[in-house]
């Protein structure tokens, strides 16, 4: 599956026209996982559809969820641009960063400077790098021309031989480690757990996908993460403001 929404990203990047526009001020989302509203920093995804799981969320609102999730102390958010295998819009990271006040993430397959250029005109804050997508020299290139544009980086990996790769060339200051193997789809909250020491201490560490209770964040924590990056579990729920708080174990007052 990766290897066909990489293909399906050169075909868009021959069409790709960067709009004319000045972006959107910058918010810091490095700053925000650093200075966390909980125990652990929220980065709430704004998620249609996924190929692992289908249809999440027919009644799709992006910037009412948004908002909802602001609401509910989300720190960050991360929007899917993707549109064949995600059902998103790049629209929907703009009205999104429009309507609220949180630093937002371009949740995209990125593979090439072009589209680097357009999640800042866009009005992204952050753009996610996929070491399991990326040759480490590209990825140390694409790192660098974001932070030269202003924007933060969210590395991601899934496991150790990549993260290995990714630190040959570079030291990133988000990292995150995916619990989902993006060619099989299993899930596995303990991925983290043997990979901690070779993670640099400074690296503010986030874990993805496949996280759904109070135990599984009380898990990742002990594994050393700083931040969780959650999508299917929020959105599943009618109320995201509501789906934050009882992740989060925290009283619900209606
Ligand atoms: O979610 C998928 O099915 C998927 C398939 C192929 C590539 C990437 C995929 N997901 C991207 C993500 O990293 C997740 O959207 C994110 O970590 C949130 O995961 P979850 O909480 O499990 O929705």
């Amino acid at each position: 599956m990766l290897d066909q929404i990489l293909e399906t990203k050169k075909e868009e990047i021959k069409q790709l026209i960067i709009p004319e526009n000045e972006g959107l001020p910058h918010r810091s989302f490095l700053q925000a996982l650093a200075k966390p509203n909980r125990r652990l920093a929220l980065i709430a995804e704004v998620k249609k559809a996924s190929p692992s799981k289908g249809l999440i969320k027919p009644d799709f609102h992006p910037v009412t969820i948004a908002k909802a999730y602001e609401r509910g102390g989300a720190d960050c958010l991360s929007v899917l641009t993707d549109t064949p295998y995600f059902q998103g819009k790049k629209e929907y990271l703009t009205e999104v960063k429009k309507a609220v006040n949180l630093p937002v993430l371009r949740k995209d397959f990125i593979i090439n400077s072009k589209q680097i250029i357009e999640a800042k005109h866009i009005g992204a804050d952050a753009v996610l790098l996929i070491g399991e997508a990326l040759e480490p020299a590209l990825l140390k290139e694409l790192y660098i021309h974001a932070e030269e544009i202003g924007l933060d980086v969210l590395v991601e990996v899934h496991d150790q031989h990549h993260l290995e790769q990714v630190l040959k060339v570079i030291k990133p200051k988000i990292l995150g480690v995916n619990n989902r193997n993006l060619k099989t789809f299993e899930t596995n909250i303990h991925q983290l757990s043997g990979m901690i020491s070779t993670i640099p201490q400074d690296t503010l560490l986030v874990s993805e996908s496949g996280i759904y209770t109070n135990n599984d964040l009380d898990l990742v924590q002990q594994f050393g993460a700083n931040a969780v990056l959650v999508g299917e579990s929020l959105m599943r729920k009618e109320d995201q403001t509501i789906a934050i708080k009882e992740l989060f174990g925290e009283p619900v007052y209606e």
